[in-house]
């Protein structure tokens, strides 16, 4: 605890000191270019015979001498700088930075070493391709360098940039070594050291998460509507929400998951009529309303043909926004009903969610209203007060009160912006809602930061938008006879599928019953969420059992049988993993073999793709890692044996430091499985 208060006091103090000599830095490096520029100027004069020449020499010799001084002292600030920045990273090597992280300050700071006049620039990082046999990351700086200081009349190749910059690489405990391309790439060698060291802590203490400014995040997913279908854009919702807030909270940050629930409007005025009218006796005792969306069709259908109802219903919604006790335990009695459908499907699918439905602001929309009202941002329009986004006032703007005074979505949404940002204390708000909706999110975020709820400084929102799921046939997802589906009745018939796919493997032969079922339901909840999840979100994607339940490529049935595979190899070793301190005291990881070293930088990888997904919210990178991983372990486990069995089966050797590798494979995939949602199983 004190040495760990200590470290971060040194830290942050050396990084104060670093910043304030860079500020230092910066200066004499733009005197230094001033004086360059000048020298130019006046070789120019000087060849020109320019009269004044007497002027300029004088103020050259005494430049000249300014430069000496500067030089002097820069060399000195250099030298402090570098002595910096190797204790720092001395102090920090075991800090969870990711590879790439790690070299883009190892490069930036080189880059600045090198040449003070690109102190800002960053370093460019690339992964390699892990079969290339020209290292496994890239710098790629120096061609850009050198068209920059083309423009400034500087002749330098990128190769000899490139070499400039690789001397004034520190050592680092992750590189092996550097190679300059005759283009000017840097190659960068990983340390075989390094990878060992990684894996061996990820074996001892798990995956850690790697390190990123921590955040309160509010997500706002799922959010069907009370006595409407939860139709498949709320699936996509549901299923990107929860994996986004998984990740969130594997990085540390402090996720509050809410379910904005659409049970609030001037529908529930005719559920409650109707529901007085169907079940008198609904204040004593619970009604059974079987079917909800029967229930709505029915009471839509007396609203539009009978006018005695419809005023009836109109009053219903002014009791119940008054707060009347029997409307609004008619209003509770519909929404319960809704509200166990729901959770019967985040259930099956492992979803965590809070709910807190538009009813939750309606007193916190007439303040947000008043808000907006003292701030001189309402204008009358046609009987409404609307609100603009902007002060350009183009573009659609909100409505914050209908001409009936009733409030809309768009007042809803901005009395839940300000709650989550002024009470909840969000720095980061996201939304995932279909990309539909994004006309609506843009403008409540700029009409956000318009009335100052929201400071683009401080806080973050994005709108997680997705595209549509389609039938197989390309259009809308229906079902045969043309109705929208029902998810329940999907997560039925992909239960049927996972079943019938286990059976042609004879898979229920071998598995007990409750292993069986296991199996069963990690394929079929697994199989739908990994289809969403793999696709890039922007776009649609066509729903096909038959597609998802592939087991070769990049599906989730692939991923699970691999991970089963590797259970197996780790429980046919006869090696007790339960006990892995012990193993890892006895044996080591070895990456000696050409496809071991491929495996363990492929699994060193997690950390960027990590980083990379939580940047843009994408989780399809996670997904294509996960494929990754499986395929680089498949070559992996065909090419070196971990168990070697002589004709008769008998095991005559066994591998541990592959066994180890094996491990790691597990662990690695155990942790993404666990952000996208895949139940992993041992035995399927
Ligand atoms: N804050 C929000 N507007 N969240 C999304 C709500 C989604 C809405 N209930 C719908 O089904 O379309």
């Amino acid at each position: 605890m004190w040495q760990n208060f200590f470290a971060v006091s040194i830290k942050n103090s050396s990084i104060g000191m670093i910043s304030e000599l860079k500020i230092e830095l910066n200066t004499l490096i733009n005197l230094e270019y001033d004086t360059a520029k000048l020298q130019a100027i006046i070789k120019q004069t000087t060849l020109k015979q320019h009269t004044d020449f007497e002027d300029h020499y004088d103020y050259l010799t005494k430049l000249q001498m300014e430069n000496r001084k500067l030089k002097h002292r820069f060399a000195v600030i250099k030298k402090s700088i570098t002595e910096e920045q190797e204790t720092n990273g001395k102090m920090h090597n075991d800090d969870n930075l990711s590879i790439t992280e790690h070299l883009e300050k190892v490069f930036t700071s080189a880059i600045a070493n090198a040449y003070p006049c690109f102190c800002n620039v960053r370093a460019i990082i690339a992964a390699v391709n892990v079969s290339s046999p020209f290292g496994d990351y890239q710098c790629n700086n120096a061609m850009g360098l050198s068209k920059k200081m083309k423009i400034e009349g500087i002749i330098k190749a990128a190769r000899d940039i490139a070499v400039d910059i690789q001397k004034c690489i520190p050592e680092s405990p992750i590189i092996e070594k550097l190679e300059v391309s005759s283009a000017g790439f840097i190659n960068i060698f990983l340390s075989k050291k390094f990878a060992v060291r990684s894996l061996t802590n990820m074996l001892r203490d798990g995956v850690r998460p790697p390190r990123v400014l921590k955040q309160r995040v509010l997500v706002d997913f799922s959010s069907p509507n009370i006595a409407k279908q939860m139709h498949v854009g709320h699936l996509r919702s549901t299923i990107i929400g929860e994996s986004i807030c998984r990740l969130l909270e594997f990085l540390q940050h402090d996720v509050i998951r809410i379910n904005h629930l659409g049970d609030w409007g001037t529908q529930f005025g005719m559920l409650i009529a109707h529901l007085e009218d169907c079940f008198p006796n609904f204040i004593n005792e619970s009604p059974p309303i079987g079917d909800l969306q029967e229930f709505y069709k029915e009471s839509k259908k007396r609203f539009d043909s009978d006018d005695n109802f419809k005023k009836r219903a109109y009053n219903r919604v002014v009791t119940l926004q008054k707060g009347k006790t029997e409307s609004i335990k008619a209003w509770q009695h519909i929404c319960d009903v809704s509200r166990k459908e729901f959770q019967q499907i985040y259930d099956r699918l492992d979803v965590t969610i809070h709910e807190r439905g538009e009813s939750f602001y309606q007193s916190r929309m007439l303040k947000v209203v008043e808000f907006l009202r003292v701030k001189g941002l309402l204008e009358f329009d046609d009987g409404r007060e609307i609100m603009w986004p902007d002060d350009s006032k183009s573009g659609i703007p909100l409505t914050i009160i209908k001409s009936d005074g009733g409030f809309t979505y768009d007042t809803s949404d901005m009395a839940a912006i300000r709650h989550r940002v002024e009470e909840d204390l969000a720095t980061w708000i996201i939304y995932v809602v279909d990309s539909g909706q994004s006309t609506h999110f843009n403008a409540i975020f700029k009409a956000a930061k318009r009335c100052g709820i929201l400071n683009s400084n401080v806080h973050r929102v994005d709108h997680v938008q997705f595209g549509l799921v389609l039938g197989e046939d390309g259009k809308k997802f229906k079902t045969r006879s043309g109705d929208t589906v029902k998810l329940a009745d999907l997560l039925d018939e992909g239960m049927k599928y996972s079943l019938k796919q286990l059976q042609e493997r004879g898979r229920d032969q071998i598995l007990t019953p409750e292993e069986l079922v296991e199996a069963q339901e990690a394929v079929a909840y697994g199989c739908i969420k990994y289809t969403d999840l793999s696709h890039n979100r922007i776009s649609d994607y066509i729903f096909s059992f038959d597609k998802m339940l592939d087991d070769r490529g990049n599906t989730a049935v692939y991923l699970l049988y691999t991970y089963t595979r590797i259970c197996s190899i780790a429980r046919n070793s006869g090696d007790d993993f339960s006990n892995l301190g012990a193993i890892l005291d006895t044996y080591n990881i070895k990456l000696d073999h050409k496809k071991e070293w491929k495996l363990a930088k492929t699994l060193l990888k997690l950390h960027d793709v990590l980083i990379q997904c939580a940047r843009g919210l994408f989780l399809h990178y996670l997904c294509e890692f996960c494929y990754e991983v499986c395929v680089v372990f498949t070559e992996f486990y065909d090419d070196c044996y971990c168990i070697e069995k002589n004709k008769s089966g008998q095991i005559i050797s066994v591998n541990h430091s592959r066994i180890l590798l094996c491990e790691a494979t597990a662990v690695v995939l155990r942790k993404c499985f666990h952000i996208l949602g895949l139940k992993p199983v041992s035995k399927m």
